[in-house]
């Protein structure tokens, strides 16, 4: 089972690296791992175990976070409106995004971040991506808008060295970029 200790923190230089294509189809080795990041995600959302494990309450995980440099992210997120967006994710791809731009207005965290970052995280307001989902055995197309677009976002970020603090505007931190969609969640 995943624990804190097993994610890496900010300075490990895996968290910079850019993380590698994994060749289809994936290895049994590969799919136990994101299976493995899922229940991460999974537990850390379980009053009791998160409590007795003391696990950070995840929404999502990407593979370099667990000193893996492999293209596969978790996503466990569930909206207001009970959406559910479960998905665990290898070679994910942003195949295109709005100009526009949209932010969190509580700013973000990490869970390879022990410390808080404040200021807005300007990321594209809408994307469609593409991923092979293990879950679903198929490739898939996610059209998303909102805290989902968000976290799938942050998790690519982690798979080519990007860290969210990378994207707040250092003069101005609550600068809002122009236009930009603020999301309360
Ligand atoms: C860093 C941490 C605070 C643990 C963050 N959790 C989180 O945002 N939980 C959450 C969000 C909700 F919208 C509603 C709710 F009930 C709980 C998180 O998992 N991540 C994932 C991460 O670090 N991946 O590498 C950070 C988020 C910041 C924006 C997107 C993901
Ligand atoms: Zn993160």
């Amino acid at each position: 089972m995943i624990r804190m200790k097993d994610i890496v923190r900010e300075g490990h230089p895996v968290l910079r690296e850019t993380a590698q294509e994994i060749k289809m189809p994936p290895s049994q080795e590969d799919i136990r791992i994101l299976k493995e990041m899922q229940q991460f995600l999974a537990n850390s959302q379980d009053p009791e175990l998160s409590e007795k494990y003391n696990l950070r309450a995840g929404v999502g995980l990407a593979a370099p976070q667990i000193n893996i440099s492999k293209r596969m992210i978790a996503i466990r997120l569930e909206e207001e409106d009970g959406k559910e967006y479960l998905y665990s994710l290898i070679n994910p791809k942003i195949i295109s995004h709005s100009v526009e731009k949209s932010y969190l207005t509580a700013g973000e965290g990490c869970l390879s971040v022990d410390r808080d970052v404040p200021g807005y995280v300007p990321r594209h307001a809408r994307i469609t991506l593409k991923g092979y989902d293990i879950e679903r055995e198929r490739e898939v197309k996610l059209r998303l808008k909102g805290m989902p677009a968000i976290v799938f976002q942050h998790e690519m970020d982690h798979l080519n060295g990007i860290m969210f603090y990378d994207h707040i505007n250092e003069d101005d931190p609550f600068k809002a970029p122009e236009g930009a969609i603020p999301i309360d969640r």
